[in-house]
């Protein structure tokens, strides 16, 4: 798809007429490159999609390639045009010299900008959103990451990678009810299934992304996305509410509470929230936003700066040890088993969590959580939750394919200055390593060396072997790529580095490939290779995930649901303040392998209960209060169990279920397209049944225990006039 712009500049569809330089930036499915395009001599930015990556197929993502051609707007980052090239999409867009407002906030404001700054960036996203919006999209990745910078202070809203036409039906929209997106700048609504979302979830993720600017990274950034999924339904919406936040303005805090309301319908349109007071006063970003990078060095010298201090943290302070790497590894693990299996938990947790806790050191946000987090030779994790699938999607290192055209010094061995020059000397030989933070104070930039001695020297031992490794792999032309896919080449080279290289080169590789919560969190639709109903991934997937415990416990594992015999003693799960202490403690009831049928266990009654309590009149009830109750929030148990298992269920599968007999059958619609609303009223309808359904069953588990205890008193009354018929025996032997 070659392309013309506005200014009726033709752009090529031909790889050899990109001179690629170096890269600029790399997210979950893709590497951006800054390049030449030769026919003009005109300095572009290409973005090299990776498409074995992407949950979408060819048609949709060259349907998305052909929306940013059609875009024109100031603010938003347009495609000069797309094409395939071997397994990579690439997109040719214009250069923004200063990259991500992610990127620069990590090299030099951690702790967030200062409000005019703010102001006047969100003032240009949200321009770029109202035009959207208008236009019939949705972004659904608003974020720091997705909000450029170039050197005049322009600021354009990129990456349309997960966007969605409003105006689309059919199964376009049916698609559009699942997740897509960055997990802690999701709107609730886009986590309930069924409920479908529309621009308004935009605003939202603007209003996180309005506290990201003013932190340096997002609410509950810290903690694992299962945990921020839940964190985002079940808590209060994050604000500028706490002490650090005195010095922002009453509009400012205003208006990120009006985006960050739950309920969408309530939230503003971008429109009506441009009229907003804090966006009348906002400065021209001339002023307040084109000072952030002055004294910078480029941005490919940041980018690489920011990837070696990854590597270099990685190795020298969170490389775990192998006995840490199994705390992590198990932590890692439990996080994922406990999202799945132990909701309640993971309630409890969230319910805990201090907002205010996001204050926690730098090494506990975006950098750090790819530090523990680290799953090595896994390309994604398949999230099994209660509310569906989830497609953790990782950065994906791609160290050979940074090479630029022939005969050319590689990236990696190239500094260049502020003025483009290239400066023939290491990064970390030239000293730069020394502002591998340049953070800013105030108008002043500290150059603050965050590496320490051993850091240079493990840093150096990294980029050096870099450099071996691309002599070996060869200056990469543009060509070349349609030969080999980059991601297979990669992933042979990865797999082979692993093995080979020292740890420090696996770590460097790790960094990149760690989860990568600022990517996409995807949902993909039936029709792609990541089937809902396909069986779960032994790779990342939360099988391999389950403890030994658990795999031993494993009694079911059916499309996207395990259930083991520990989960299924949802007993222990019942809380405390709501369940007769008693009935907690070893409960007389167990529950059979399948699940709504009980056994009552004599060994385990009460043991303080004596037999003789059981001849009582009174026994029978107080014996049977804890264990009716217990029935009682067992089912309500059950039914919330059976309500999630059967939101995450796809249509498919519920009507698989049907057929066989073990669900109830499904009400037919007479108007079943297919659509979600009718999707989401057969499984209300089918939920109902199911919930009558254990309702009678419980009143016949009462009956049957009624029943058996009656048994157990009359059996009780027997041995006690049998026992006493022995005594008065005993006695009249006694007597004579
Ligand atoms: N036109 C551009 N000019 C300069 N830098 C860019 C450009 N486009 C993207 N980048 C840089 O590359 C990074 C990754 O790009 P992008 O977000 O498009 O990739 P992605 O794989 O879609 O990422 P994700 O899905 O994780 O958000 C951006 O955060 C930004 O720093």
């Amino acid at each position: 798809m070659g392309g013309k712009t506005k200014n009726q500049r033709i752009y090529s569809a031909n790889p050899n007429d990109y001179k690629l330089l170096e890269e600029v930036g790399y997210g979950a499915t893709a590497t951006v490159f800054r390049a030449i395009y030769l026919p003009s001599n005109e300095v572009v930015a290409v973005k090299c999609l990776d498409l074995d990556r992407c949950n979408s197929n060819l048609d949709d993502i060259r349907r998305e390639a052909q929306t940013m051609i059609l875009i024109d707007h100031p603010n938003v980052v347009r495609a000069y045009c797309s094409f395939v090239v071997g397994r990579n999409l690439w997109v040719v867009m214009p250069f923004m010299a200063e990259g991500s407002c992610l990127h620069l906030m990590k090299i030099a404001y951690p702790d967030g900008f200062e409000e005019a700054a703010i102001g006047s960036i969100l003032k240009e996203t949200l321009k770029a959103l109202d035009y959207l919006h208008r236009q019939g999209h949705i972004h659904r990745d608003v974020k720091a990451g997705n909000i450029l910078l170039d050197t005049n202070g322009v600021i354009k809203l990129a990456d349309f990678g997960v966007s969605a036409c409003m105006f689309d039906t059919g199964e376009r929209q049916r698609i559009r009810n699942t997740f897509v997106g960055t997990p802690c700048w999701m709107a609730p609504e886009v986590l309930q299934p069924g409920s479908g979302y529309n621009s308004k979830a935009d605003i939202w993720s603007f209003g996180i992304t309005a506290l990201e600017l003013a932190h340096g990274h997002a609410p509950f950034s810290k903690y694992p996305p299962m945990k921020v999924l839940l964190m985002t339904i079940q808590n209060a919406p994050p604000g500028l509410d706490y002490d650090r936040d005195k010095k922002f303005s009453k509009s400012f805090k205003e208006m990120v509470a009006m985006c960050l309301v739950k309920d969408q319908a309530k939230r503003p349109t971008a429109e009506k929230l441009l009229k907003h007071s804090f966006f009348k006063h906002a400065k021209s970003p001339e002023l307040s936003v084109k000072k952030l990078f002055t004294d910078l060095p480029p941005l490919w010298n940041r980018v690489k700066a920011l990837q070696l201090k990854d590597a270099a943290q990685l190795a020298l302070k969170k490389m775990p040890s192998a006995e840490q790497e199994a705390i992590s590894q198990s932590e890692y693990q439990r996080g994922v088993s406990a999202w799945n299996f132990d909701i309640e938990d993971l309630k409890a947790q969230a319910s805990l969590v201090r907002d205010d806790d996001d204050d926690d050191g730098p090494e506990m946000r975006e950098e750090g959580k790819g530090m523990k987090y680290v799953v090595s030779e896994k390309d994604s994790i398949d999230f099994q939750t209660s509310f569906g699938k989830l497609n953790l999607n990782y950065e994906l290192a791609q160290p050979e394919y940074r090479g630029r055209t022939s005969g050319e010094e590689t990236p990696q061995a190239n500094v260049l200055n502020r003025k483009g020059k290239v400066v023939e000397s290491d990064l970390l030989e030239s000293g730069c390593q020394e502002k591998v933070g340049w953070r800013k104070n105030g108008s002043s930039t500290e150059a603050s060396s965050s590496m320490s001695e051993k850091d240079m020297v493990q840093a150096k031992t990294k980029t050096q072997t870099l450099k071996s490794r691309q002599t070996q792999s060869g200056p990469l032309m543009p060509g070349a790529v349609l030969s080999h896919s980059v991601s297979e080449r990669v992933r042979i080279s990865e797999r082979t580095e692993l093995e080979l290289q020292p740890s420090t080169d696996k770590a460097f590789l790790q960094v990149r490939r760690a989860p990568s919560f600022s990517g996409p969190l995807m949902l993909p639709n039936r029709a792609s290779a990541n089937s809902l109903s396909a069986p779960i991934k032994s790779t990342g997937g939360y099988r391999d995930s389950l403890d030994d415990r658990s795999k031993a416990n494993l009694v079911q594992i059916r499309g996207r649901f395990s259930v083991t015999s520990e989960n299924l003693d949802l007993v222990k799960d019942i809380p405390l303040s709501t369940v007769p202490r008693r009935s907690t403690q070893g409960s007389p009831l167990r529950k059979s392998a399948s699940v709504g049928e009980w056994i009552f266990d004599s060994k385990q009654a009460p043991i303080n209960q004596s037999p003789k309590e059981f001849s009582n009149g009174n026994l029978p009830a107080s014996l049977l209060m804890p264990h009716l109750q217990h029935l009682f929030m067992q089912t309500t148990t059950q039914q919330d169990l059976i309500m999630n298992l059967l939101y995450s269920m796809q249509p498919a599968e519920v009507a698989d279920a049907t057929q066989n007999g073990k669900l109830p059958p499904l009400p037919r619609s007479s108007e079943n397209n297919g659509t979600i609303e009718t999707v989401a009223s057969e499984r209300e309808r089918l939920l109902l049944l199911k919930i009558s359904e254990l309702q009678f069953r419980t009143v016949n588990l009462c009956e049957e225990l009624t029943a058996e205890k009656l048994k157990y008193i009359q059996l009780q009354q027997q041995l006690n006039a049998v026992s006493g018929q022995e005594e008065n025996g005993d006695r009249r032997e006694g007597d004579a």
